[in-house]
């Protein structure tokens, strides 16, 4: 299986040795500070059709070791890029009870709560999202920045689940609900940038929409999200907590982040 992790020896300063594009070009995340935006007028609100999933449909959600990681419906897309992408899974990435700022990207150096992402594969080229996962134009992932606020119903349609997947390999059926629910209101203002995958293997395949609005959830559901799953398998005599799942931010140079709104 994939032998890499967020700490310890195979951390991710080691990842190049066994993933030589995690230490390569356009490598994601990154800082989202003011002299590496530009303002695109182009860049127009995304369009997603098919993203209310009846209740009767089941998306899986799985515990895969790194993250905790719910499989889409095919018949979700993306219009509005320069292709058509197809949702495939989404994932989370956070902190820890202690330090709750385990987002991925940041804005003027400040880490948000924690960070869903959406990731979505080129179908208008590729067949399936493992075809297209190491093209250039292969993934486009959405991601959004969350932080402490109300309590949130849209998200706890997942959060509910996670009693039953706390352990790596472990899965769940959760009912079909609208997946539109899980982001900002505002989907016309957003970052955007070409990198790459935030995990081995890294390719650089990944077309970024990160939006501007964070989206609340409370500090219940935080602290459930933090501490409700391992690494490792429900058998193992070394349990190692799913905390702090977070690439930190690389090198960012003569690139710029366009952005869909001027600030
Ligand atoms: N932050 S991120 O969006 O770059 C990102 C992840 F952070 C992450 F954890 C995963 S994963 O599949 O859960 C585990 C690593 O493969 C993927 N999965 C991608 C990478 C490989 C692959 C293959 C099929 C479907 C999705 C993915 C991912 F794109
Ligand atoms: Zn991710």
């Amino acid at each position: 299986g994939s032998k890499w992790s967020y700490i310890g020896p195979d951390g991710e300063k080691a990842w190049p040795k066994k993933y030589p594009f995690c230490g390569g070009v356009f490598q994601s995340p990154i800082d989202f500070h003011k002299d590496i935006l530009q303002y695109d007028s182009n860049l127009l609100p995304l369009e997603f059709i098919g993203y209310n999933v009846p209740s009767t449909d089941q998306f899986t959600l799985t515990n895969n070791g790194h993250s905790v990681k719910m499989y889409l419906s095919p018949t979700m897309y993306i219009r509005n890029l320069p292709f058509e992408y197809t949702a495939s899974q989404l994932h989370l990435h956070w902190g820890n009870r202690n330090k709750s700022e385990g987002s991925e990207h940041t804005v003027s150096g400040k880490h948000f709560a924690a960070e869903l992402h959406i990731v979505h594969y080129n179908s208008e080229k590729y067949p399936d999202v493992t075809a297209a996962m190491d093209k250039a134009d292969g993934l486009a992932v959405l991601a959004i920045l969350l932080e402490i606020g109300p309590f949130n119903p849209s998200y706890e349609k997942i959060f509910r689940h996670f009693r039953n997947v706390k352990y790596k390999d472990q899965m769940v059926q959760v009912p079909g609900f609208n997946i539109r629910e899980l982001l900002p209101d505002r989907l016309d203002e957003y970052y955007r940038y070409e990198g790459s995958l935030t995990t081995p293997p890294c390719y650089p395949s990944v077309l970024w929409t990160v939006f501007r609005h964070p989206v609340k959830i409370s500090q219940e559901q935080l602290l459930a999200l933090e501490t409700a799953m391992y690494c490792t398998e429900s058998d193992d005599p070394e349990p190692l907590e799913m905390v702090d799942n977070f690439r930190n931010v690389q090198e960012f140079h003569e690139r710029l982040v366009f952005i869909s709104f001027r600030e």
